[in-house]
């Protein structure tokens, strides 16, 4: 389920008649995503030959303020060959409208799908496609601080109480605040920085066969230690999705992609522990979260947080790996 708003024809029309695009052909409402309404929208194209976009209004999560943040590193990472959507400006050169009281982009519509079975190969490219962004992304002008840092993830934790979170795994609220403890004393500084997309997912990546034709859904995207995005990436695509079983042909494959185009330091390849552990804990308490938050009733699929409990505590008994030397 995502779209949340009904936009009739007339609206969508009028809508798409302030952009540069040709007039609107059809409408249709995309299943997938949980937090915006998302439409594959066709139209006859500036140049009548046709084009597809995809339509996004912001419902809940994001706020407006910080769009022209997301919206603008996709036309600078595009600019710089990254497989990212542009923005759609419209006619008076902005990048957002507004509906009511809501904000709608206009993206650039990029084929590909998800995969849900990684191979080696296709960990390799978004290994490459990563790092890429990363030196892509080191003159974006613009700043936002993580809103998904270990600070939030004590909030989002306690916010939840120990007996909740014992409801969904006895073991959890142990793990979850003697990690919290540790990685706030651990936390390392001074590593190298850009501007980390923070949500690499197999269903934020478009693919064609082995090649990464799409890097979408930038809306966790922050300034922070490259690092920390390779361990993100390295946790939700090396895994099953259960987090009970580790895959070395796909962590080997991914890291050795994303050194090819950026080679990790030695200080960031000495942090990666810690970093590889509180993104585990930041989608622990993430999912937590929305499991204890979210109405039994709702549209949405709720995410299991215990399948980053089982990598976190794969991390920790094995402190001495790195999500590199575990596999090399
Ligand atoms: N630029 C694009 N080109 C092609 N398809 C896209 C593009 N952007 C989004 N999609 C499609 O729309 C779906 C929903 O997008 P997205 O994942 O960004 O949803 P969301 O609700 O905004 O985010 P979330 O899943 O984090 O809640 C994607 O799974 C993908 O199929
Ligand atoms: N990709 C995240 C959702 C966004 O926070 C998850 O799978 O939990």
């Amino acid at each position: 389920m995502a779209v949340y708003t009904h936009l009739g024809a007339e609206e969508m029309a009028e809508l798409i008649g302030h952009f540069d695009v040709g007039t609107l052909v059809s409408a249709k409402g995309i299943a997938e995503g949980v937090s915006n309404s998302n439409w594959l929208i066709e139209t006859t194209g500036s140049d009548g030959a046709g084009a597809r976009f995809i339509l996004t209004m912001y419902e809940f999560r994001i706020d407006t303020a910080e769009l022209p943040y997301f919206l603008a590193l996709l036309d600078h990472l595009a600019a710089k060959g990254c497989p990212v959507p542009r923005t759609i400006h419209d006619r008076q050169g902005q990048l957002y409208r507004t509906i009511g009281d809501k904000a709608v982009a206009l993206i650039e519509y990029l084929p590909g799908v998800s995969v849900s079975q990684p191979t080696p190969d296709q960990a390799r490219a978004v290994g490459e496609a990563l790092a890429r962004l990363h030196l892509a992304a080191a003159d974006f002008p613009m700043t936002r601080a993580n809103a998904m840092d270990l600070v939030e993830s004590r909030r989002l934790l306690e916010s939840c109480g120990e007996a909740p979170l014992a409801e969904i795994d006895p073991a959890l609220p142990s793990l979850a605040f003697s990690q919290l403890d540790e990685l706030e004393r651990l936390w390392p500084q001074d590593l190298p920085q850009s501007v980390i997309h923070a949500d690499l997912f197999p269903d934020n990546v478009l693919m064609l066969g082995n090649v990464v034709t799409g890097l979408i859904d930038f809306y966790f995207s922050c300034n922070g230690f490259c690092a920390y995005d390779v361990a993100v990436t390295h946790a939700a695509w090396c895994f099953s999705p259960d987090g009970q079983s580790f895959d070395a042909r796909i962590s080997m494959a991914l890291l050795d992609g994303y050194e090819t185009v950026r080679p990790l330091s030695s200080d960031e390849l000495k942090a990666l522990p810690i970093l590889a552990r509180a993104a585990c804990l930041r989608f622990l308490a993430s999912r937590a979260y929305d499991w204890i938050n979210t109405p039994a009733d709702a549209l949405v699929a709720k995410k299991d947080p215990r399948a980053f409990g089982h990598r976190l505590e794969r991390f920790y008994a094995n402190a001495e790996w790195t999500p590199v030397l575990m596999l090399r």
